[in-house]
């Protein structure tokens, strides 16, 4: 059997001591492509930014375990979960301008993300950028590298938070509501490029999204969050076709409705 290369094992997170995710559990093995659903507040988020070290001053793990690659993540020290995060595990947030800083070029950014990793040439850095950017039928690579991020629209700040992540060809991707805040056509092409980058590197992604729809389109597994709890987690076939959960039958019923045209 493969082994896992995430392990979430009875995990509970606190902010300022009061619980929030409870008991949650489940794996993914190398390349497996997991969406994680769920109603606002169901601690989707918190759950992935436990996985990455990045709950912030008032947010703990209060009890179980994540392992990476065998090792526990918890156990860690803050400068080993600093180095893990990018060559390793890659993140791409809901809001990529957000997260950028609006007075220096993506170029300069990207530059100053690798080699916190690697020591590397700006030029093989443009190099390997441009690469990316090709396979995501982007052809004015070097225009998007000289921008800031304010220049370029809310779907091509998307596609640079993919390719920044990808530059670093992690194991493990994770994305949170990496389209929601685009419009609908935009959203479909970023799933789309998603899906070509897993393709050609293989890296797997643990992606929380409000949209069936997409997870219905990409995932091996789905992940139900409610209230904390994961509900229902298997096969995307099994919860999406057999759901145990009355959660989730409402969640998957809700979306087959509005697919039938009845809302
Ligand atoms: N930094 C924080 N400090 C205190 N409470 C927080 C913090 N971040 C999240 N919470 C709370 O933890 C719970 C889970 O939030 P979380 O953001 O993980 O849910 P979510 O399912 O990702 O929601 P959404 O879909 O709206 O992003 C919520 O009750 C939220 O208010």
């Amino acid at each position: 059997m493969t082994k896992p290369l995430l392990d979430v094992q009875h995990v509970e997170v606190s902010y300022s001591g009061r619980p929030v995710v409870h008991d949650v559990s489940f794996q993914m093995k190398p390349g497996e492509v997991l969406g994680i659903v769920g109603e606002s507040g169901s601690g989707k988020s918190t759950l992935i930014k436990a996985a990455m070290g990045l709950l912030g001053n008032n947010g703990v793990i209060t009890k179980g375990d994540i392992y990476y690659k065998g090792h526990n993540v918890i156990d860690a020290k803050y400068d080993d979960i600093r180095k893990m995060r990018g060559p390793e595990m890659g993140m791409i947030f809901q809001n990529t301008e957000a997260v950028l800083c609006p007075i220096r070029t993506i170029e300069e950014q990207l530059y100053e993300s690798v080699t916190q990793h690697e020591r590397v040439s700006r030029a093989e850095i443009r190099t390997r950028a441009r690469e990316i950017f090709d396979k995501m039928n982007l052809t004015d690579s070097d225009r998007i590298l000289k921008s800031y991020p304010f220049e370029l629209s809310g779907g091509m700040n998307q596609r640079v938070g993919i390719m920044m992540a990808m530059i670093l060809k992690p194991d493990l991707l994770f994305a949170d509501e990496p389209t929601s805040a685009l419009d609908v056509t935009v959203q479909a092409q970023i799933v789309r490029e998603m899906m070509k980058m897993h393709e050609l590197y293989g890296m797997a992604i643990a992606m929380v999204t409000h949209n069936i729809g997409v997870v219905a389109h990409m995932a091996d597994k789905i992940a139900v969050m409610y209230q904390g709890r994961l509900v229902e987690y298997g096969k995307k076939e099994d919860v999406i076709y057999h759901p145990q959960e009355p959660y989730t039958k409402k969640l998957i019923g809700a979306v087959l409705r509005i697919n039938r045209g009845e809302d």
